[in-house]
């Protein structure tokens, strides 16, 4: 699977995110809480180099709540405040001016002993195309959505924002660019929409989405396609199987692939399946099933 993403805009991006750090107070990363490795920047702890930074773990709402409370101790371990955060409700956002304040405290105490009270503190805030930075700052900021759509890799220019509560943040449009060291951190992207559809096989996507899907929720995947599917089949037998429960044929009785495949990604991505996340922190070692549908459970 050759998954590209857009190696040119990457020294441009690097150049006006070392411009702009000197501005800011701190960074504030947002990450899809469904795949928090690979929707990371890799460059971005050298590039924010002594900036604190925070971590938001969005699309919340679309993940396994076990599986991101345990990403949000993971990150608080490694030293970063962390929220989890629905934009699209505005769940979750509320903690951040508190987050800010509590990150920069001693910024806002020495802001306080030179007489500066009232001065705002800048945050940028940076992630992948289409993680869903733009809901986000307009959850925050009241802001009229100028731009909110499923379309990855949508520039717009860069666009200080006031928050109200004494926040200033610094939209920092698609210029992160994504991770793509490996070709697991490539198809979680791809799974999720944070790359192109039109650059991937659809077909080729949907069967390792069954996989991944039939080894960490065999219930979920169940439940919703039926008990007709052969747990460990290839991705595209399961496929094959799932087309047929739902009655996708083509003439000659034939299941329709392409059809369920699109089906599949769609119900994936719009949470349709159920809460999943498709990456667990590194120290929980092998991979198991999350829903309770294999052996050994989460906890283990
Ligand atoms: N379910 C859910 N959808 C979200 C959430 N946050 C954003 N979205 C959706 O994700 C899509 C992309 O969101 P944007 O806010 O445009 O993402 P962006 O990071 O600003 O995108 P670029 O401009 O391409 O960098 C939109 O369809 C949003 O409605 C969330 O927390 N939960």
């Amino acid at each position: 699977m050759n998954i590209q993403w857009y190696p040119g805009h990457m020294t441009a991006a690097r150049r006006m995110l070392q411009e702009t750090l000197p501005q800011v107070d701190a960074v504030c990363e947002i990450l899809d809480a469904r795949i928090p490795y690979a929707s990371g920047n890799p460059d971005i702890r050298s590039l924010t180099e002594n900036k604190p930074r925070l971590v938001v773990l969005n699309r919340a709402d679309l993940a396994d709540p076990a599986v991101t409370a345990l990403w949000a101790a993971w990150f608080k371990k490694n030293g970063h405040p962390v929220l989890e955060t629905d934009s699209k409700s505005g769940a979750g956002v509320n903690r951040f001016a508190p987050a800010v304040r509590d990150l920069l405290r001693d910024k806002l105490r020495r802001y306080e002993q030179r007489g500066q009270a009232g001065r705002p503190l800048r945050i940028m805030v940076a992630g992948i195309p289409n993680v869903g930075k733009s809901s986000f700052i307009n959850r925050i900021s009241g802001r009229k959505p100028a731009k909110a759509e499923d379309r990855p890799g949508v520039t717009r220019g860069r666009q200080w924002v006031v928050v109200a509560s004494g926040l200033e943040l610094l939209d920092t449009p698609g210029i992160l660019w994504p991770r793509l060291d490996s070709e697991a951190v490539g198809l979680n992207l791809a799974f999720t929409g944070a790359v192109k559809d039109e650059i991937l096989d659809l077909e080729t996507l949907a069967f390792r989405l069954m996989e991944r899907l039939d080894t960490l929720y065999p219930r979920l995947l169940a439940a919703r396609y039926g008990e007709g599917l052969v747990p460990g089949s290839p991705g595209h037998l399961l496929l094959d199987q799932a087309a047929r429960r739902r009655g996708f044929l083509v003439s000659g009785g034939e299941p329709d692939l392409e059809r369920m495949a699109k089906v599949l990604l769609d119900e994936f991505r719009g949470g349709v399946l159920g809460r999943i996340s498709l990456e667990r922190p590194p120290e929980n070692g092998k991979e198991v099933a999350m829903d309770g549908g294999g052996e050994p459970s989460l906890d283990d």
